[in-house]
């Protein structure tokens, strides 16, 4: 829906039966998978879009002003998608809003809930959100951000978390849906909790989530990797990793490697007039270091979005550099195949055809 639209157009297009939106299809160069916020006023939802995809300093979120109108951003990456960042106020089930153009062609509707405020009215509003949406668009996910609970003490923080989820399942059985597909987030700003969300929330929009699955798991078994993820660049969300348990000390330590390879990247990566080259460059950053417990943290950057980082705790690794990269620049080969984005080729080389055909 244009934003027009959803200002003063009046047409109603309510959708009549049930359509499925679970997978979203990116293969199309025109469909962009879409991310709904959506929540109460001051419940954090343009914080959470400008800290994880604007780099905003969490502290800095105080001074945002409160969203009036839908801001729409398309976010360029390995798989492009958009995020609708709705103001609390609107009531988008009201006739003048077109059910279609804001559902169909979702992605996932993350409903934030600022757990350090009263958020009954938030979860009554949440249930008649799912309830409509279910029964128009059953397969879109529902991800619940139980935020801002970077004030609660941990007890109050289970308590709250129970006390939603209960609220949430008891009206959807009382409604007849057991198995609605919604999801549950303890999230902040201020630590790494709301990239940990968005990670899983971007992982399931993913075609080849497995298929990365499966390639991650045997690159770590065979270099003896702690943990392996596979970043996002810019977001610092992940978008896969094996499938050991995540451990959030790890994710942290690898995402701020991230930071300080791009901000050296920066510092070293402009042309100089004066130095001269010393000899052929490898185009992607490639880096490691060693910390004082002997863990080895190694980066390599697979293509212009993407790049993997291992926790190694093996202390002969350092001497294993040679084959531990080896056997990332194969990874690498495997991944941007499944990455091709094959369907950009398919459109440039129709763009070109159609030009030499004029
Ligand atoms: N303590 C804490 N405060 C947060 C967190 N996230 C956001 N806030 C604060 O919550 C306030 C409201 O945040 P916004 O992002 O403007 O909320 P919003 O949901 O977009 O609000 P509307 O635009 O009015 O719908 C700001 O002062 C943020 O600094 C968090 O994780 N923890």
């Amino acid at each position: 829906m244009s934003a027009r639209s959803m200002e003063g157009n009046n047409q109603v297009a309510a959708p009549t039966q049930a359509r499925s939106a679970s997978v979203p299809n990116t293969k199309g160069p025109d469909v962009k998978p879409r991310l709904l916020l959506m929540g109460l006023r001051r419940s954090g939802k343009s914080s959470i879009a400008s800290v994880v995809f604007h780099k905003m300093p969490p502290n800095e979120t105080l001074f945002l002003e409160s969203t009036t109108r839908i801001q729409k951003d398309s976010i360029h990456s390995f798989m492009d998608f958009q995020v609708w960042d709705f103001p609390g106020q609107l009531e988008y089930f009201e006739s003048a809003f077109d059910l279609e153009d804001i559902f169909g062609s979702l992605g996932a509707l993350v409903w934030v809930i600022d757990a350090q405020d009263d958020y009954l009215d938030s979860v009554a509003r949440l249930n008649r959100t799912i309830l409509t949406v279910q029964q128009f668009y059953p397969g879109i996910n529902i991800e619940v951000f139980i935020h801002k609970v970077d004030g609660l003490s941990d007890e109050y923080r289970t308590d709250t978390f129970q006390d939603i989820v209960q609220r949430i399942s008891d009206e959807l059985s009382d409604a007849g849906y057991e198995n609605a597909p919604v999801h549950y987030y303890l999230t902040s700003i201020y630590d790494y909790s709301v990239f940990e969300a968005f990670s899983k929330v971007i992982q399931k929009l993913i075609p080849n989530l497995s298929t990365l699955e499966n390639l991650i798991n045997t690159l770590a078994n065979n270099c003896g990797f702690e943990k392996t993820y596979l970043f996002d660049v810019l977001s610092k969300i992940y978008i896969a990793s094996d499938t050991r348990p995540v451990d959030m000390a790890c994710y942290e330590m690898c995402s701020d490697y991230i930071d300080v390879i791009v901000d050296i990247s920066e510092l070293y990566s402009w042309d100089h007039p004066v130095r001269k080259r010393l000899g052929d460059q490898i185009q992607e950053a490639e880096s490691h270091v060693v910390l004082h417990d002997q863990t080895m943290i190694h980066l390599m950057e697979m293509n212009k979005y993407l790049c993997l980082v291992s926790v190694i705790r093996n202390p002969e690794a350092k001497d294993k550099r040679g084959l531990i990269d080896m056997n990332c620049r194969t990874f690498q080969d495997a991944l941007n195949e499944v990455f091709s984005r094959s369907w950009e080729e398919r459109s440039t080389a129709q763009v070109g055809s159609a030009t030499a055909n004029k």
